[in-house]
């Protein structure tokens, strides 16, 4: 075979394989004409070769991203560098529909594209090859293990029966605004709430009443909170709250409401009413609040102190009589 049969047939295999490689290959000249577009797009846009070539990109396709995809060509051009656009950047340039039985949840071909400058024989950039990978696979694949792990996330930090933080989530909710209040010198006060005689409710209605007795009031705990504060069920029948940029004294007129809507409320348990009340202990971050556990006990005192003076009632923790709480 000769050096030229051999070249031609070259040639011939190049040409065979850009029309049925999968993945796309558009050739354009300065003004966006276009003078290579391959079967992959021919697949995907329903337009052939013949049809396309020699017009312009972006009046036969009104979908693209006009002006930025010009800034990102025209950069091509000015530096002779090939540029990158990520499905994460731009889930697509070319609105292709997404045929993929797997992936049918995906409306769009998702695509990561190179374009890529073009040298003429005389070593100028008189043409611009845009390339298409259709990562479809890819990216639902990430999209989809990075909502599992926000969902695993969500679970581990959530109490299975209330829906609030679990303790530990809580806790942490609780050190890092003790810590954003230590450096802005700001308001906070913690909350703890405790079901006042639940062992008797247990008692006498029974474990699964006593569970949809915890799931009421925390019901209602979140219907009361602002959207900065942070809930958690603390223990069994125990919860906490952190009321960020609140006083004492604010926090006062939150959990009185929040008592009474309590007391004024009834849980339907087969055909019985339950009532129940709450004791809620109140701290403000002070002066003597050296760390976020002193700041947690604090607020355990005057929940004690609430229970000591009868239950269903709030107090407020005061440092100066600490010793007496
Ligand atoms: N149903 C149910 N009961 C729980 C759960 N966690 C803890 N308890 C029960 O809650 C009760 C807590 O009782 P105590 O700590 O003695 O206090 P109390 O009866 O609430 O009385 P005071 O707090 O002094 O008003 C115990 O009987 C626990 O078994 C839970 O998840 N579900």
């Amino acid at each position: 075979m000769s050096n030229d049969q051999s070249a031609m047939n070259e040639l011939h295999w190049l040409i065979d394989m850009v029309q049925t490689i999968e993945v796309g290959l558009v050739v354009l000249d300065k003004n966006y004409n276009i003078q290579l577009w391959n079967g992959f797009m021919e697949n995907h846009s329903g337009i052939s070769p013949n049809a396309i070539k020699g017009k312009n990109l972006f009046e036969q396709q009104p979908d693209l991203p006009a002006e930025w995809l010009k800034q990102k060509m025209e950069s091509v051009f000015l530096l002779k560098n090939r540029t990158f656009i990520s499905w994460e950047q731009r889930p697509y340039v070319f609105k292709f529909k997404n045929y993929r039985p797997i992936t049918g949840r995906a409306d769009y071909m998702y695509q990561n594209i190179t374009l890529l400058p073009l040298a003429s024989l005389t070593g100028q950039i008189t043409h611009i090859s845009i390339i298409v990978y259709d990562v479809t696979d890819v990216a639902v694949n990430k999209m989809q293990l990075k909502s599992m792990n926000q969902q695993l996330e969500e679970v581990s930090q959530t109490d299975g029966l209330t829906q609030l933080h679990n303790r530990r989530h809580w806790q942490e909710c609780m050190d890092r605004e003790f810590e954003r209040n230590q450096r802005y010198q700001d308001q906070a006060t913690l909350v703890m709430i405790d079901i006042d005689h639940f062992k008797t409710i247990n008692d006498k209605f029974g474990h699964p009443a006593g569970d949809k007795v915890i799931q009421h009031i925390a019901h209602l705990i979140k219907q009361s909170l602002r959207e900065t504060d942070c809930a958690g069920r603390y223990g069994g029948e125990e919860f906490a709250i952190v009321l960020p940029k609140t006083t004492s004294a604010d926090a006062l007129f939150f959990t009185e409401r929040l008592r009474k809507k309590i007391e004024q409320s009834e849980i339907i348990f087969e055909n019985r009413i339950i009532k129940v009340t709450v004791s809620l202990g109140i701290s403000e971050i002070g002066s003597s609040t050296e760390n976020s556990s002193v700041w947690l006990s604090s607020a355990d005192k005057a929940l004690y102190q609430a229970k000591k003076n009868g239950r269903n009632q709030s107090y407020v923790y005061d440092a100066t009589t600490d010793d007496k709480a």
